[in-house]
């Protein structure tokens, strides 16, 4: 018999049931609720008579309808009432929330590894296509739907077919100025938006390995961007350093337990993966995107792809679309297109080491006149970590805006929106159409690469303005 993968090792330790060949009755570790989908499934629960199966194994945060202005001014309507209806349903099913301004608030993506509530080996689901981040512990982590998010909080369980698996190796040493967001967006750049589709991916390779965990939830991050559903990187020594004395981490002879059990869970060197691709680092530049979608990416120092060069008239005319869409020409290069906007922030990249890649090349300078730029903590740990070492002033200092946790410009929420027409470097994960806000033009790019672009007034290579 063949050795078994990461994912195959989780997948079978989950199974309560065999439904099919290739579909099973799955144990879930953690639900994790926020306040879109959250008081949704538990009022959907209860019209049903039913009631939450592990109320301890579920737990629940609002981040994306909340207003992340100072003082969380000027909350929809909308976002009020959801807020107000996840407090009521959590607290009637004895459902852990980490509410407004208290620790452990935030982007349920950068909340569950922050409290340790992400655990390597284990099931993670969540109402969200980005539960694929939790995948840099070592987690078995997926977005799910709504009717989904019902059956889980009734059974704690799920149907889940099993997917081909993908490994994706990240070979060599990382050059000056390229990230994890630049690696992640490389890889879609080279095998597509639907590269991925059916898969469950695991990175692995040497510079994964180099990269500390926050980078590695910044790569699954972007697993669904590759039309994955679950991506992941095993556990290492490095992972549970990073748990440690988390909140909600094992604690004392559990803690050794688990990490016993921890260690027994990467791939076996002889495992088999339906697809395998290698990526040489050393190749990669700072990535920007050009389109309308995360494929549609180019290094910093490239140029914006020419319709006229492209002889297949379907490549062609996706090209024609996004660039009208862009306000672009094909065949300028990318650096130098003057920018409205930066935002820095989303579950893809507003964890601490974020916000310190932004922070040093902001450093001492100036946002560009006519740029607004925000920065966004992913979570309240993240924004009162960054305060007590100074980012909040570096920024403030810089001209960039400061703001509470939530996801806020990544999806347009709550009125947080660049206007039509305008263009924002974003350091989120979807550069969709109108995502952030109707006619608004997404360039997606690293926290780095985002402030670089901030001070320039254009996007920007920030190996230019190294340190
Ligand atoms: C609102 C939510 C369901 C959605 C998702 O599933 O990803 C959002 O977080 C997004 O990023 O578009
Ligand atoms: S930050 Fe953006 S991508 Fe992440 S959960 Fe919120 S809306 Fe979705």
């Amino acid at each position: 018999m063949p050795g078994r993968s990461l994912l195959e090792k989780i997948w079978d330790q989950h199974v309560i049931a065999r439904l099919s060949e290739d579909t099973d009755l799955l144990h879930i570790d953690r639900h994790l609720l926020h306040d879109l989908g959250g008081s949704r499934g538990l009022l959907d629960l209860k019209s049903r008579g039913l009631k939450v199966h592990n109320p301890e194994l579920t737990f629940a945060t609002p981040d994306h309808a909340l207003s992340t202005a100072p003082g969380r001014a000027g909350t929809s309507k909308i976002g009020l009432e959801l807020l107000a209806a996840l407090r009521v349903e959590t607290s009637a099913s004895g459902i852990t929330l980490f509410d407004v301004d208290q620790p452990g608030q935030g982007i349920v993506h950068v909340i569950g590894p922050e409290l340790g509530l992400s655990l390597p080996g284990a099931t993670i689901v969540c109402g969200d296509s980005h539960t694929c981040t939790h995948g840099g512990l070592g987690a078995l982590a997926f977005g799910i739907g709504s009717s989904e998010l019902t059956h889980v909080l009734a059974t704690q369980s799920l149907i889940q077919r099993r997917p081909k698996t993908m490994r994706a190796r990240f070979e060599g040493k990382l050059p000056l100025g390229v990230t994890a967001k630049d690696m992640i967006l490389a890889l879609i750049g080279h095998i597509g938006a639907a590269g991925g589709t059916g898969y469950a991916v695991e990175y692995a390779g040497s510079a994964i390995r180099a990269l500390p965990i926050e980078g590695r939830l910044t790569i699954c991050n972007l697993s669904i961007e590759l039309g994955a559903k679950m991506g992941m990187v095993a556990p290492d020594e490095k992972t549970f350093e990073f748990l440690r004395g988390r909140p909600y981490a094992p604690q004392g002879e559990m803690w050794d337990l688990a990490v016993k059990a921890w260690r027994e869970l990467p791939s076996d060197p002889d495992a088999v993966f339906d697809r395998e691709v290698v990526i040489d680092v050393e190749k990669i530049i700072p990535q920007v995107t050009w389109g309308i979608s995360p494929e549609h990416v180019v290094g910093v120092d490239g140029v914006i792809p020419d319709p006229k060069a492209v002889d297949d008239p379907l490549r062609r005319a996706a090209i024609e679309t996004a660039l009208e869409y862009m306000g672009l020409q094909g065949g300028a290069p990318i650096a130098g297109t003057p920018v409205d906007w930066v935002f820095i922030g989303s579950c893809t990249n507003s964890r601490l080491s974020d916000l310190r890649a932004a922070a040093e090349v902001a450093r001492g300078r100036k946002v560009a006149a006519g740029v607004r730029a925000w920065v966004v903590p992913g979570s309240e740990n993240v924004k009162r970590e960054a305060v007590a070492e100074g980012l909040d002033k570096i920024f403030i200092d810089a001209g960039f805006e400061w703001r509470e946790p939530g996801c806020s410009m990544c999806l347009a929420a709550n009125g947080e929106v660049v206007a039509p027409g305008q263009r924002s470097v974003s350091t989120s994960n979807r550069n969709f159409v109108g995502r952030q806000g109707p006619r608004a033009r997404t360039h997606l790019a690293s926290p780095a690469s985002a402030a670089a672009s901030a001070i320039a007034g254009a996007i920007a290579d920030v190996r230019m303005m190294g340190r």
